[in-house]
């Protein structure tokens, strides 16, 4: 599934009907009478509904749904919130034939006109402001949506929550506090940020007939659903070794955080991992020996000095690379003397990007895939940007950043963005607050590494890592052996392999 601009789902648009030959009138009516059907299936059919549309093709698509709405039964009004001059082109044509159904019309340009009629009704059906809306939102609209936010009423917003800007690093003047949203053809980039995601409620995507062929030259950002992940992921071969199924490394753990690699470690074996050694400091090995009997150990001196030939030469013989769980924050050589000599893909997490931050500007010899999995704060310090910056804007700031160091990102947040050096993005939205404690990371970590060894590509690799961290979550969650508040970093390890299952 693509998650696009505005300025992509117009030129989608335009392709659809001058390349695909699908008239603008038949997207409409596709639109109106999917998103119909939607409120059929999902709503009680003694809720009166009132159905308020704007001036552009968003007002369109609400005179479909009305001539719907009516035929299944529904107590249907229809409320134009502009002069009839102002509805134009297909939105004219659907308005036509809305007035040949029925004469349940009622022109209101004053937002206490709204308010007064709209007390009556159950469910607003909002199609004033699609992804045509620009800057500040003008009266008398303004007035609409704060009634139609304050009014309790359920709302459901068409194609986007009027008001809201499709796209991310622009603010939020005002806009629909939709309950549900019925997304057309495919998700905006603003369904997926911190500032605007909420104003969707709860939201699916209806398809109106657009060819895939219309996206492939235009949109550049995926959204990572449950049947992308079971096509893309690896099968184990029947004769399968130890070696065949990854031989991974992970480095980190200060002997006050042992239990960073040890997660790590366990998660990466869980996740499927053929062979796991953890490199860290001998004081630490019997208690993570104690948690993840599976591993085997390399011992390092520390972990502050240049790795050592003979460490280089251990570490060449694996397929991929962790590093940074626990490792502290220290003045520490290692994870250069690695980059610069180890031709490995990469994971570094946790305080190994603080190590990064320190000569990730140099143009130091990259041999490697480094693949940095910052959560928000962490890439504030990566790219010294405040943090709200990067919430308003995370697939322009993780675009930018990813193309200039040549790196790959997963920006770990409720949707998580990941993005490869070409800039290349995908959103995996598993998960839940239940993850928000200490240790998911490295949990997270350990999956990544495993999905690098046994994955072609490392965005799907990423993408589908992401996936199953958080889809264990989720499940948990579901088949209540869990609440969002007992949940920990371990549970999740324990609850991959009922993901594992649902994609088998
Ligand atoms: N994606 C598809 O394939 C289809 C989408 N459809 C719907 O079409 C809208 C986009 O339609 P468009 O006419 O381009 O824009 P809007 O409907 O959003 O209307 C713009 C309208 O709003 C007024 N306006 C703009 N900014 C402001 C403002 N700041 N304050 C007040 N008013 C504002 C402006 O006057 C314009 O007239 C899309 O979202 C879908 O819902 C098609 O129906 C089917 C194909
Ligand atoms: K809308």
């Amino acid at each position: 599934m693509y998650i696009v601009t505005a300025e992509e789902m117009y030129e989608i648009d335009r392709y659809a009907i001058e390349k695909g030959g699908i008239a603008g009138k038949l997207l409409m009516e596709n639109a109106g009478s999917q998103v119909a059907h939607q409120i059929k299936k999902a709503y009680d059919i003694n809720q009166r509904i009132a159905i308020v549309v704007g001036s552009g093709n968003n007002g369109g698509d609400g005179f479909v749904i009305a001539r719907y709405l009516v035929d299944y039964g529904f107590d249907v009004t229809l409320f134009q919130l502009v002069a009839d001059e102002k509805i134009k082109g297909d939105a004219a044509y659907h308005k036509e034939l809305w007035l040949n159904q029925s004469d349940k019309l009622e022109l209101v340009t004053e937002s206490n006109q709204l308010k007064d009629r709209l007390i009556a009704y159950h469910l607003v059906v909002d199609a004033i402001l699609g992804i045509g809306v620009s800057g500040e939102i003008r009266e008398p609209i303004r007035g609409m949506i704060e009634v139609i936010n304050q009014l309790d009423l359920t709302r459901i917003s068409v194609d986007i929550p009027s008001g809201l800007p499709a796209n991310d690093g622009e603010d939020v003047d005002i806009a629909v506090k939709a309950d549900q949203t019925y997304i057309i053809e495919a998700p905006k980039v603003s369904t997926f940020c911190e500032p605007t995601s909420n104003y969707y409620g709860n939201w699916d995507i209806v398809k109106i007939g657009i060819p895939t062929s219309a996206y492939l030259d235009v949109a550049s950002r995926r959204w990572r659903t449950t049947s992308d992940v079971q096509a893309s992921f690896p099968n184990r071969g029947t004769y399968a070794h130890k070696g065949s199924n990854g031989r991974g490394v992970i480095i980190g753990a200060q002997p006050t955080m042992p239990g960073s690699v040890l997660l790590s470690s366990r998660a990466a074996l869980r996740s499927g991992a053929g062979l796991i050694t953890v490199a860290t400091l001998k004081e630490n090995i019997s208690i993570i020996a104690n948690g993840c009997v599976e591993a085997t150990y390399h011992v390092l001196p520390n972990l502050i000095d240049r790795l050592s030939d003979k460490d280089l030469k251990a570490f060449d013989q694996f397929d991929a690379i962790a590093v940074g769980m626990g490792m502290g924050r220290a003045k520490s050589e290692l994870l250069s003397s690695l980059i610069e000599n180890l031709d490995k893909p990469v994971v570094i997490d946790a305080d190994g990007l603080y190590h990064l931050k320190t000569f990730l500007d140099q143009k130091a010899e990259k041999r490697a895939n480094l693949i940095i999995t910052p959560h928000y704060g962490e890439m504030a310090m990566l790219s010294n940007l405040p943090v709200s910056e990067i919430k308003k804007a995370p697939f322009e700031v993780s675009k930018q950043f990813a193309i200039k160091h040549n790196l790959y990102i997963v920006l770990k947040g409720k949707n998580t963005i990941i993005t490869t050096p070409n800039g290349t993005q995908m959103v995996s939205n598993q998960g839940n607050p239940g993850l928000a404690k200490g240790g998911t990371g490295d949990v997270l970590s350990g999956i990544l590494l495993t999905m690098i060894m046994q994955h072609p590509s490392i965005l799907e690799a990423l993408a589908n890592g992401s996936y199953i961290h958080g889809m264990a979550a989720d499940l948990l969650i579901d088949l209540k052996q869990h609440t969002e508040i007992d949940l920990l970093a371990t549970d999740v390890i324990e609850g991959l392999s009922q993901v594992f299952r649902t994609l088998s």
